[in-house]
């Protein structure tokens, strides 16, 4: 079972946070939502920060292992409620609560069954008593939704233990040098130089470092692609798709002139507040990545190529539930051309390093094999121990590996030079 986080209380007057998980789910799986975008409107007008940090908990939890709760619903009804009904929403997010979080049941049924105003409270309260008078328990690995079995194959049995519970919390550091110290002014530790890892739930804003950028958040495996690229020592290199500038942040502070672009003027603001914060320099570019001209050509380009995310399920298991073939196919198209046009701005021997954080391989092994590029194969002396390039010296991360020290994102990651 999750800790129980020091947020919870078993106070009914707990409502609005329940409340807002109810829309947050609801915008999710009726609306197709990523969690991201329907936090926006669903936390709105919810000013305590405990109380979003609850509604997102129970919503996570829902998420995570929406196939066994509905299993167990189901196991207490003698007619199904349908997947899309009210109840069934309401039951999932008091069993994630009782379940999960840890929710005495007598604090469960007060909230749950409130939201169900004017509708089957009867039902929903049986089916939870039920339950909870059977004391039945969730499987120690989630089961994963058929469609996502039937795409991950005999990947699910590795990538499943890896989503039983949320993600810890990764910060690179600026001054890789200084990782000893900040692993221990933090209390967390590291898995490689200028990587330290913290217990999850620790609010950021509250660490010390902060607000002099000394670190910012990025997983572990989000921080490959640019370690990827070495030390910059001066040279050019074109950031691609490069908001909210995680890895922009990096190459800057690794010695590279970096010119970053992103189509979204939105999310370049956020690369600009970032980059304040940390006192790096970037160029930044509002444009389209696919056809972006200019008469320079770089000494390496990197390519964090928008994809459907399958590879953040741990922090994002919306992801579990919204994404299809079709959304896989869209990616898949954009980042055919996106890496074409990568190609062409690299100089004579110049280095490219593609990557999403997908599990799926359309867009990541598929995509690599259609470099015509010399391939720069990825060693194991540039991973975290534990970590092993493919046989094509490409990348392959997925929540299930490092297990043992808190797991880590899913990406696919592949390195080429231009021939001089
Ligand atoms: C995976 S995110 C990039 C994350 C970023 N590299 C980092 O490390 O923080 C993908 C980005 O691609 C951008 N994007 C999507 N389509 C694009 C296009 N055609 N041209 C340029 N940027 C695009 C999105 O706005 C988004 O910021």
């Amino acid at each position: 079972m999750a800790q129980r986080p020091a947020f919870l209380s078993s106070d009914p007057a707990g409502l609005p946070a329940r409340r807002a998980a109810l829309r947050l789910m609801d915008a999710v799986l009726r609306r197709g939502e990523t969690l991201d975008v329907a936090e926006h409107a669903a936390l709105q007008g919810i000013r305590n920060p405990a109380d979003k940090a609850l509604a997102r908990a129970i919503v996570g939890e829902a998420l995570r292992w929406l196939v066994d709760l509905d299993a167990l619903i189901d196991s207490a009804t003698r007619m199904p409620l349908a997947p899309d009904a009210k109840a069934r929403a309401v039951l999932r997010l008091m069993l994630a609560q009782w379940l999960r979080l840890d929710t005495p049941p007598h604090a469960v049924v007060a909230t749950g069954l409130e939201l169900l105003d004017g509708g089957p409270r009867r039902l929903a309260h049986g089916v939870f008593s039920t339950l909870n008078k059977q004391a039945v328990t969730l499987p120690q690995v989630p089961t994963l939704p058929d469609r996502v079995q039937a795409r991950w194959g005999a990947l699910v049995a590795e990538v499943a233990p890896g989503l039983a519970s949320p993600p810890p919390l990764d910060l690179t550091l600026k001054d890789p040098a200084a990782t000893a110290e900040w692993a221990g002014r933090l209390g967390g530790t590291s898995l490689m130089p200028g990587h330290v890892r913290l217990a999850r739930g620790t609010r950021v804003e509250d660490l010390a470092g902060y607000a002099e950028g000394a670190w910012w958040v990025q997983d572990l495996a989000a921080s490959l692609p640019a370690r990827l690229l070495g030390p910059g020592e001066g040279r050019s290199v074109l950031d691609l798709c490069c908001a909210p500038g995680g890895k922009t942040l990096q190459l800057a502070a690794a010695g590279w002139q970096v010119t970053g672009l992103d189509s979204s003027a939105k999310r370049l603001q956020r690369v600009e507040q970032n980059l304040a914060r940390t006192g790096l320099a970037a160029d930044l570019v509002q444009a389209d990545a696919r056809t972006w001209g200019t008469a320079e050509r770089f000494d390496a380009v990197l390519l964090d190529a928008p994809c459907t995310a399958t590879g953040t399920c741990r922090r994002h298991p919306d992801v579990l539930h919204r994404i299809g073939q079709g959304h896989i196919t869209d990616m898949a198209a954009l980042q055919a051309d996106l890496l074409v046009h990568a190609q062409s701005l690299l100089r004579p021997g110049g280095m490219l390093v593609y990557a999403t954080c997908s599990l799926e391989p359309q867009e990541g092994e598929a995509q690599a094999a259609t470099v015509p590029l010399t391939p720069a194969p990825v060693t194991e002396q540039d991973l975290p121990a534990g970590i092993a390039p493919t046989p094509e010296g490409w990348v392959r991360t997925h929540p299930g590996m490092l297990a043992q020290h808190g797991g880590l994102d899913g990406f696919f990651i592949a390195r080429w030079h231009l021939s001089a």
